[in-house]
This record gives structure tokens, C-alpha cells and sequence, in this order.
């Protein structure tokens, strides 16, 4: 029933006494998750004894059991350790642990994630690396650290790293005679149970017992989304289905239904409008929320927070994937799913009395760009043998290029591609090999008291404000692409509830330090970067009467187009603001000789005027505020946009002779004593 046609051979690791690795991640996004799920494969295809595990999730005493240890770990907030490694990086940074040299039996390698236009490049691998050496550990093996802004991403260092990692491992831990590595072409067995709960069965699963009693697959209305598809599919097109400005049919909204993340709550939709104009390329939208926080009334601030935003997969969609794989027998039927022991992933959190279509709705990525771990996985899928030698070419791991050509370069999805494989049909048992949905993060708009009151009293009801700029595209191949979230905020109606979670501030300085408010700040945003400076200085506007002097330095294309908020700043007291329009060529200007010189020194660039020019051309105010300790915000795009910024500033430092040349400068802006940088971008 709905099971595979396709019988993919498995193979299972031995087991061999005392051959234990342990693969530690610390992950934001889960760029650094994927590596090291891909890394405990390797490992287990050398018959290592694998555990793969967030660093949080493990106490440092356990990692003296293991002969081997793999770090994987990302940078985040301004040159920071991933959330979900606090307590061990705590653990590790005790000082009672100093000249101990406790971690002498551990032999490891690390890997790091991050993106060159940050100042503080790679910084956690670093700091740990440079921690776990100084407790007495050894590396057996080269550290590796990649790079968002290579031309193939995280891929280019990371690819040469994992095949050198393997012949490593082989040649310094050789498999006893009589025992090969396990080849590509034949697949491990998974580390989780998928059965099929029959209805009358009580089961004790999260994925069961819906406290509701709410059927999982419902409208509100009520009717059976099955039945509500399959209407769908006989209706003439276009019929009761609205429409949107571009002619394209709105399509069926994804249900309401929540999940049971932890520290996640709800929110209504009070507002979703759009704020460029229809002409304009880019949808961008000023969403606003409403939140009951039961037992808390009045003041409460959520500057500098970022909003958890969790989408779902369109309906369409996940009936397309269904048909595709033949799903249909099994897509109502409640699922009951089993780990083995201590395998279980924290970030997987599937609806209570979940069929298979709910978890393709609310869990699984189907629509994401495969990873190459994913083609791989459907080799093993499909009887077609043109089907497999293809798969397997694809992801041959010396050549990226063809892989990126066949699915990053074109953004091509997964339904996508499993249309272009149509032999290849997965199991529903594997379901757990779909990337799962991560939640997209926005940073909040508005500061101040967001505290919503009733006859001037504070209620427990809060309002939050998101500036998000939708994702939507033609690719080399000529498709319009959504991305999974801009998709669902596009249609996202008024008055529905949704999931949301909040993030703490990755500020570089404690926001309730009052000198905060007084401070100068220099803030430099492109786009919708303007998000975390508007709440900054909402906030600084209600907590001080004295305003400390604010520069802003707005990038965006045009002055009638995407200036956002522009009618606010008049209001703001102490603020100075200068906008940057790269659309916006004033011809007059250009022939202006002392512009035409400025232009050629790379000061002012007519054709394309951006925040770095804005920055030299107002050098002397910027130098004004850098000589009064100020905190300094970049927002918006990464890219060139953040390292062009910061020449820009140090250009400024020396033109206003805060320092006396470029290499001084450099120095200046990395002293916590002169500045606090705060860069946000991405
Ligand atoms: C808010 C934010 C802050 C970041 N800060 C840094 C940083 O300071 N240094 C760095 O090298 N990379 C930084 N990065 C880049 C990430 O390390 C990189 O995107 C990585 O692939 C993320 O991996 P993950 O999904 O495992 O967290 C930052 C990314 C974001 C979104």
C-alpha cells in the first residue's frame, strides 16, 4: 500500500568494538546540520560506530568515550557561537578547566560556516578550535572553512575538505582485512520507523490525539481538504478562485493548522499591504500582527528581535507530490514515527494525529532546491537504470559544477525534479529525507511600546511589524520562482492565524543599557534593511528624552518606488538622514565638473549612487559622530554591500582626520573602546 515499487538495496555498517566517531554541529539556519548529517553518512559508510548530535545536546564528559570527534559549526550574529551550542561552548570556557589539559583523548577536526563580508569571519570555529587545542585536544586532521560568497558557496572549500576528510580517516583508522567501506550505491538503512496507525488505534505519539478534535486535514469551513482538491480538479479554471493582479489564479491558502514548537505562539494578521507600487520590481510587504501574551500587561520591547515565520507548502502542491509518487492510498492515513535511541532531530515538530499529507504540508521542504544529498537519495529510488546513472553523475562529488548548473543556477525544486525523474518513487516509510521546513526569520519593524491599549490602560495584547521583501523571479530558465515564505505571505489573508516564534537580539551590546538611547548611531540600511533601525529608533525615541545625534545612510532604488518609511523620519528628533537611489540618475548633476571629478576619485558615482558614496560624500558628519563613541547598525543585503560600507567608513575616518590613514583606520573600527559595530545583513 502506497509502498515503493522501487526496492533499493541497503547495506548496514559492522560493528567494530571501539570504532566510535561523534559528529557535533552548531547550526543556525541548518546549512551546518546538513554538513554534519552528511559527514555521519560518510562516517558510517567507514563502519564508524556514528553519533551525530547538536553541541548542546551533549555534556563534555561524553566526549571522552569517543576516540574521534568531527565540529561542525557556523558563525552568526556579529562573529558569535549558533544558539545550540551555548551551554557546551559554556561548559568549555570554564576557567577551572584552564592548564588542565582534560580534553587530551580527544582527537578532532573542525569545520566551519561562514561569509567572507563579515568582519568576524569563521570567528566561532576559530574560538573553538582554538578552546578545544588549549584543553589538550589534538587535531587529526586539517581544519576546513567555507565560504557563502565563493562562487559555489559553502560547496567550494567543502567538497575538496569532505573527499581529503575521508581518505584521512581511511588511511589513519584502516578497516580491518575483510571489511570495504560501504559504496555510494547502496543505501543505509534509516535511524527512524514510519508505520501506518490504523484508525481506530489509540496512539501515544505527538503525532496522534488531536486535543481539538479537529479532523487534521480541515477547512474551517469544515470541509475535507481531499475532497475540497478533488472539486478543485473537475471546476473550470479560474472558477470561485480569485484572482491576483498578475491574472494567476490565487490558489488554495494552506490550512491553519499549528504545530507543537516549543516557545512558538500564535498571531493574528491584522494587516498585509503591499508598500511599492504595482510597477515596482519587487513585492514588498508591511505586515502587521497581533499577539495576546496571557499574564502580561503594558511595556514590553521587541526592538532588535527578529520573528519567526513558519510557511507551508501550498495544498496543489503537496497533491501534486502525492500523485507523483503514488501516494495516494496512504496520504490520509495517520502516521506513528519510532527513532532509534538518541537519533532523534530537536527541530522536527509534526501536527498532533498527523496524516501523511499534514506532514507534507506543514514539515517537509518540497519545493526547496535539493540538496545533493537528496539526488543521491533518489538513486537509490528508481528502477530506470538512464534515471540512476544520471542521478549519480550529478552528484559525482569532484564535480559541482553540473550539479549546480542542473539545480542551484536554475533554483529548480524538488517537485521539479522528482517530474523530471518520473521513475523515481520514494517509499513513504523515507518521508524523513525530505528537508524539513525551517522557520524564515524577519527582523521586527517597530520598537517603542508595541503595547496595544484599551482606554488608556495597557492590555496583555501586543502589535508586531515586519518589512518583508518577497522573493519572486525569472530564472536562466526563464520560470517564475516564489520562495516557500514570500509564497505565503503573497496570499497571506487578513484575520488568519498564524505560527510565529521571536528571536533575541544578536546585538553586540545589551539593549537595556541605558547609554544605548544617548549614544550617537550611525546607521547604514539598503531595502528592507530598514526594518531594525526603524525599531531602534522607535525605541530610543520612548525610552530618553535626550536623543543621542542619528546618521542614516538609506539605500534603496528609487526616491518614489522603495524609500521606505521616508514620511517617519520628519517626526524623529536628532536625525539626519541621507538616501542613496541607484535608479535615480540626475543628468544635470553628471555634468557638473567638481562631480565629474568626485566621480572619478570613486566619491560620487551619478549612475549608480549608493549608501558607500552617501557615506564619503557626508564624511565630515559621519567623523563627527565616530568621535563620540558611537554604535554604528548595517542593515540589509550582504554581498558587496556590507565590506563596501565599512571601506566607505574607514575612508570617512581618515577624510575627517579621526585617524591618519587607511591601515589605522582598520584598526580603529575593530576597538570596542572607539565604536560598537553591529552588522545584520543577509
Ligand atoms: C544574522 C547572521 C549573522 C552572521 N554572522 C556571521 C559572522 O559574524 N561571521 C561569519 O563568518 N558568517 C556569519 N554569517 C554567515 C553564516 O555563518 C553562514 O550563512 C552559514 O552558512 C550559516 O550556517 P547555518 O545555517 O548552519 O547557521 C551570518 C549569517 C547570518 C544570517
Amino acid at each position: 500500500m502506497g509502498e515503493s515499487v522501487v526496492a533499493a538495496s541497503v547495506a548496514k555498517p559492522a560493528t567494530i568494538e571501539g570504532r566510535n566517531i561523534i559528529i557535533l554541529y552548531g547550526s543556525e539556519t541548518g546549512n551546518g546540520e546538513e554538513i554534519a548529517m552528511e559527514l555521519a553518512k560518510m562516517a558510517e559508510r567507514l563502519h564508524f560506530n556514528t553519533i551525530v548530535d547538536e553541541m548542546d545536546g551533549f555534556k563534555l564528559t561524553d566526549l571522552l568515550r569517543y576516540s574521534l570527534a568531527i565540529f561542525v559549526t557556523s558563525t552568526t550574529g556579529q562573529g558569535d557561537m549558533p544558539k545550540n551550542t551555548t551551554t557546551l561552548w559554556k561548559n568549555l570556557r570554564r576557567t577551572k578547566l584552564n592548564n588542565t589539559n582534560c580534553l587530551a583523548p580527544v582527537k578532532f577536526s573542525i569545520f566551519g560556516l561562514g561569509d567572507s563580508s563579515y568582519p568576524k569571519f569563521n570567528w566561532a570555529a576559530r574560538k573553538l578550535r582554538v578552546r578545544l587545542l588549549q584543553l589538550g585536544a589534538s587535531e587529526f586532521f586539517r581544519p576546513g572553512e567555507a565560504d557563502e560568497r565563493h562562487e559555489n558557496g559553502l560547496d567550494s572549500i567543502y567538497l575538496p575538505w569532505y573527499q581529503e576528510l575521508r581518505d584521512s580517516l581511511l588511511a589513519q583508522f584502516p578497516l580491518p582485512e575483510g571489511i570495504d567501506p560501504i559504496r555510494d550505491d547502496a543505501q543505509l538503512p534509516p535511524k527512524y520507523n514510519i508505520r501506518l496507525v490504523p484508525s481506530t488505534t489509540s496512539v501515544t505519539d505527538e503525532t496522534a490525539n488531536d486535543e481539538n478534535g479537529n479532523g487534521p486535514s480541515q477547512f474551517e469551513d469544515g470541509e475535507d481538504l481531499a475532497a475540497r482538491l478533488e472539486r478543485m480538479s473537475t471546476e473550470s479554471p479560474g472558477h470561485e478562485t480569485p484572482e491576483q493582479k498578475d491574472g494567476t489564479e490565487i490558489p488554495i491558502f494552506p490550512p491553519a493548522k499549528l504545530l507543537p514548537i516549543p516557545g512558538s505562539f500564535t498571531a493574528e494578521v491584522l494587516c498585509n499591504k503591499r508598500v511599492t507600487p504595482d510597477d515596482h520590481w519587487q513585492d514588498v510587504r508591511h505586515i502587521e500582527l497581533e499577539v495576546r501574551s496571557p499574564g502580561r500587561n503594558g511595556a514590553i520591547s521587541f526592538a532588535g528581535q527578529t520573528l519567526l515565520i513558519y510557511p507551508k507548502n501550498y495544498p496543489e502542491d503537496v497533491q501534486k507530490l502525492i500523485n507523483l509518487m503514488k501516494w495516494a492510498d496512504v496520504a490520509e492515513q495517520r502516521i506513528e514515527i519510532n527513532w532509534d535511541k538518541n537519533t532523534r532531530p530537536r527541530d522536527y515538530h509534526f501536527p498532533q494525529g498527523a496524516t501523511v499529507r499534514d506532514v507534507l504540508t506543514h514539515n517537509f521542504d518540497i519545493t526547496a532546491v535539493p540538496k545533493r544529498t537528496f539526488l543521491e537519495f533518489m538513486a537509490y529510488h528508481t528502477n530506470n537504470p538512464l534515471e540512476k546513472e544520471r542521478l549519480q553523475e550529478l552528484t559525482q562529488r569532484g564535480d559541482s559544477d553540473e550539479f549546480y548548473d542542473y539545480t542551484s543556477r536554475p533554483r529548480r525544486t524538488i517537485l521539479e525534479v522528482l517530474e523530471d525523474f518520473p521513475g523515481v518513487k520514494i517509499p513513504y516509510t523515507r518521508l524523513l529525507e525530505f528537508p524539513i521546513i525551517r522557520p524564515r526569520e524577519f527582523s521586527l519593524c517597530n520598537g517603542g511600546d508595541p503595547t496595544v491599549h484599551e482606554d488608556g490602560e495597557p492590555t496583555n495584547v501586543y502589535k508586531l511589524e515586519i518589512l518583508a521583501a518577497l522573493v519572486h523571479y525569472r530564472t536562466i530558465i526563464r520560470k517564475p520562482r516564489q520562495g516557500l515564505c514570500s509564497r505565503y505571505l503573497r496570499n497571506l489573508p487578513v484575520g488568519t492565524t498564524i505560527q510565529i516564534g521571536i528571536k533575541p537580539p544578536s546585538s553586540p551590546f545589551a539593549m537595556d543599557d541605558p547609554t544605548f538611547y544617548t549614544r550617537p548611531l550611525i546607521g547604514v540600511a539598503t531595502g528592507t534593511g530598514i526594518a531594525p533601525f526603524r525599531a531602534l529608533l522607535q525605541d530610543r525615541c520612548l525610552r530618553e528624552p535626550v536623543v543621542g545625534p542619528t546618521l542614516l545612510f538609506f539605500g534603496c532604488r528609487n526616491s518614489s518606488a522603495d524609500y521606505h518609511f521616508q514620511s517617519e523620519w520628519q517626526t524623529v528628533p536628532n536625525l539626519v538622514v541621507h538616501p542613496a537611489f541607484s535608479r535615480d540618475v540626475d543628468a544635470s548633476k553628471e555634468e557638473d565638473p567638481k562631480l565629474a571629478l568626485q566621480r572619478a576619485a570613486g566619491i560620487y558615482d551619478a549612475g549608480k549612487n549608493y549608501v558607500q558614496h552617501q557615506i564619503r560624500n557626508h564624511a565630515a558628519e559621519v567623523g563627527r559622530l565616530l568621535k563620540q563613541n558611537p554604535i554604528i547598525v548595517v542593515c540589509g543585503n550582504s554581498g558587496r554591500m556590507p565590506k563596501s560600507v565599512r571601506e566607505a567608513l574607514e575612508d570617512a575616518a581618515v577624510m575627517s582626520g579621526v585617524v591618519k590613514d587607511k591601515e589605522e583606520a582598520k584598526a580603529w573600527f575593530e576597538r570596542r573602546e572607539n565604536c560598537v559595530y553591529w552588522q545584520e545583513t543577509w
